[in-house]
């Protein structure tokens, strides 16, 4: 594994009654998710990385840069973050350009093509209209919004949010979210995004760290660890696995899109496509049913050849399949959650080659933005 582009941390302590003791490495590109119940220590991890916290035993280095690790101990303001926290804190004597540019290296973030200059920063989260304005007439997304910006222009290697959204109602965080997936797809910069919010993290997260009680159960890519059986995902009400597709053709006269993934092609209502681009999908394991054979007249557009990979008990008289797409099952995986007494009638086993059939509404969870 070559260092120079990862995260690796160890973290261990103990706080009152609780023990840390949490060690991953994720990817210096894309969003990683810390997940987990409350109280789990998702929010001590972030303060471990941040500098926040030092513990005596503890291990972090970024891109090969070890900012924490023996003696040696880089303090947060040494460190090169940004941290947006739940409240976002902003300064009430100052306007929007004001709190923007609070901590922006020499103030004059200006540059043409500076990767993650002012001009591009308040393109990315929409804030054209609101940089004369003082924060107590900003709505709580809005606020919010510019304390993304902030962190954003103090030019950091590494964003740290911890739950962002959590603080606000569900209408202002789904007029947040898809700025947040905006920042995703336009910048090179690594985030850590502490949530307990799945939803939130299908729609931004590329890498899962799954904790429980101060410990690490896994980490690794959102698909895999939402799609294995053995972690606690794959049981949950709502499980599902989220699928990064290419667009391979887009009917505008129906609004509909054809994305391809590993083994297989999805059909999915979308306002716009372009032929080429990417987009996310989620499935469901509750939106998806099995066949035998492949169904004729049915108004569910996606058929895909799948294969059983494995079958586990879920809640009572449930099952939790995990299903390969494509020939073999050699594809990308799903999952399928169906009833004991529909998995006995069809007289389903791990190794079936059967079909599955997802409802094109049902796959696009994210905001229509
Ligand atoms: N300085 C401290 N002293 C004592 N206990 C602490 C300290 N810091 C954290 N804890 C405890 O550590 C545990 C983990 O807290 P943490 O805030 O990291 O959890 P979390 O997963 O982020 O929770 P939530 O989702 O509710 O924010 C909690 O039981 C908390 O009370």
């Amino acid at each position: 594994m070559n260092p120079s582009s990862f995260i690796s941390v160890a973290f261990r302590g103990v706080f009152g009654g609780f023990v840390l003791d949490a060690a991953f490495t994720t990817p210096t590109h894309g969003v990683t998710a810390l997940f987990g119940p409350s109280g789990c220590g998702k929010t001590t991890v972030l303060r471990c990385i941040a500098g926040l916290q030092r513990l005596a035993d503890g291990y972090c280095a970024v891109n090969g840069d070890v900012w924490h690790g023996g003696r040696s101990f880089r303090p947060v303001h040494q460190r090169p973050i940004g941290y947006v926290f739940q409240e976002p804190g902003l300064f009430p004597h100052l306007t929007v350009t004001g709190n923007l540019l609070y901590g922006a290296p020499g103030r004059s973030p200006l540059r043409p093509g500076d990767p993650a200059g002012f001009d591009e920063v308040v393109a990315l989260l929409g804030l054209e209209k609101l940089l004369d304005r003082a924060p107590r007439k900003l709505s709580g997304g809005e606020r919010q919004r510019v304390a993304i910006g902030r962190a954003l222009l103090s030019r950091p290697q590494l964003l740290l949010m911890d739950e962002p959204l959590s603080a606000l109602d569900p209408q202002a965080r789904d007029e947040v979210l898809p700025f947040l997936r905006r920042l995703h797809d336009s910048l090179s910069l690594p985030f850590i995004y502490v949530s307990h919010d799945m939803r939130e993290i299908e729609q931004l997260a590329d890498h899962l760290v799954l904790m429980r009680a101060g410990r690490v159960l896994a980490a690794g890519p959102l698909g895999e660890l939402q799609g294995d059986p053995a972690l606690p995902l794959a049981s949950r009400r709502d499980a599902a696995v989220t699928l990064d597709a290419v667009v391979s053709a887009y009917d505008p006269a129906y609004g509909i899109a054809m994305l391809a993934v590993d083994g297989g092609c999805f059909t999915a209502p979308m306002r716009r496509s372009v032929v080429g681009g990417r987009r996310r999908i989620t499935v469901a394991a509750g939106d998806v049913s099995l066949a035998r054979e492949a169904p004729r007249a049915t108004t569910v557009l996606n058929t895909l050849p799948v294969r059983i990979l494995s079958a586990t008990p879920a809640a009572e008289h449930e099952i939790v399949a995990v299903l390969g797409l494509g020939p073999a099952g050699a594809g990308s995986r799903i999952l399928a959650r169906v009833t004991r007494l529909s998995w006995e009638n069809l007289r389903l086993a791990e190794g079936n080659e059967l079909y599955a059939q997802i409802k094109s509404v049902a796959l696009v969870r994210e905001c229509a933005k």
